[in-house]
């Protein structure tokens, strides 16, 4: 696992959108193949869709082979509530660019953005379906989360298995109180059950990148990390992932151990030094090859 800590939520944001652009964009993705991306929804990746969308625009990503499924749901809230997980995508990611001021549209055809169907009649055959669509793409080829304040991923709250799949989970108090925030803070009006990917669901990716910031987090951070695999930090599941990042704030690490900080710090720089060398030969082999062509 690698630990990337930056100043603050927009330098997060920044990191991560660049991130995903670069895997994108390498992936090459086509009609046949598309980029299979996993997303998030919350206050925390806000930054990163905020830097993805300024990407789009300046010509520099597309989604129009990217295939997309999110994590999770609210049960019951209708689809176009303000705070239903449909509007938020469209809202902050898809529709337009609040921030840019300009009327904007990722290119992503809506026939390829997948989000759980809180409202279905048979809500199991929903989760089931949805484990079956992720299948049918191949699998995700990235999955970008966020965590609670008690380290659950997606809904997956304490205690939830680690070989979870897709399914309908009732809420923590402690999250219900947390995104009451989002309600007015009328604790009644939060839903009280959610239907979510699973942790399994998230480890079956290629690749998982999670955003964490604000001191809040900083507990579960230090759980999930420094402690070991354990059902009541669920992001602590990442331990067992052979490709997860974890990008935080620095306010995010006030739980962590000096020394645990100053390791991933110096792990960033001797990968950094490692990259710069790997530049510098392609830059020289490329050199000596036009040479020997001349
Ligand atoms: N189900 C979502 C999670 O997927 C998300 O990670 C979390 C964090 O929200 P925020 O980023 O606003 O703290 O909120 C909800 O609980």
């Amino acid at each position: 696992m690698r630990l990337i800590i930056r100043e603050d939520p927009s330098h997060v944001g920044d990191y991560i959108a660049n991130y995903i652009c670069r895997r994108i964009n390498d992936f090459a993705p086509t009609a046949e193949k598309p980029f299979v991306l996993g997303l998030p929804t919350g206050s925390s990746p806000i930054p990163t869709y905020k830097s993805l969308i300024k990407l789009v625009k300046d010509g520099k990503l597309s989604f129009k082979h990217v295939v997309t499924f999110n994590m999770d749901e609210y049960v019951g809230l209708p689809q176009d509530h303000s705070e239903s997980y449909h509007t938020f995508m469209f809202r902050e990611f898809f529709s337009h660019s609040r921030y840019l001021n300009l009327p904007f549209t990722v290119d992503i055809p809506p026939s390829q953005v997948h989000i759980l169907n809180g409202n279905a009649p048979d809500l199991i055959g929903e989760c089931k379906s949805y484990e079956e669509q992720i299948k049918s793409f191949g699998g995700i080829e990235l999955f970008l989360g966020g965590i609670g304040e008690d380290g659950h991923i997606a809904f997956n709250e304490p205690g939830s298995s680690l070989a979870s799949r897709t399914r309908i989970k009732t809420l923590a108090y402690d999250t219900i109180l947390a995104n009451a925030r989002f309600f007015n803070n009328d604790i009644s009006a939060v839903p009280r059950m959610a239907l979510t990917v699973g942790v399994a669901t998230v480890l079956d990716s290629r690749e998982v990148v999670v955003v964490v910031t604000g001191q809040r987090k900083a507990l579960a951070l230090s759980k999930a990390i420094e402690e070991g695999v354990n059902h009541l930090w669920t992001l602590s599941a990442l331990q067992l992932h052979p490709w997860a990042l974890i990008v935080v704030d620095e306010d995010a690490t006030a739980e962590l151990h000096v020394k645990t900080v100053k390791y991933f710090k110096s792990i960033e720089r001797v990968q950094d030094e490692v990259e710069a060398t790997q530049r510098q030969l392609k830059i020289k082999g490329e050199a000596s090859q036009v040479g020997s062509m001349e």
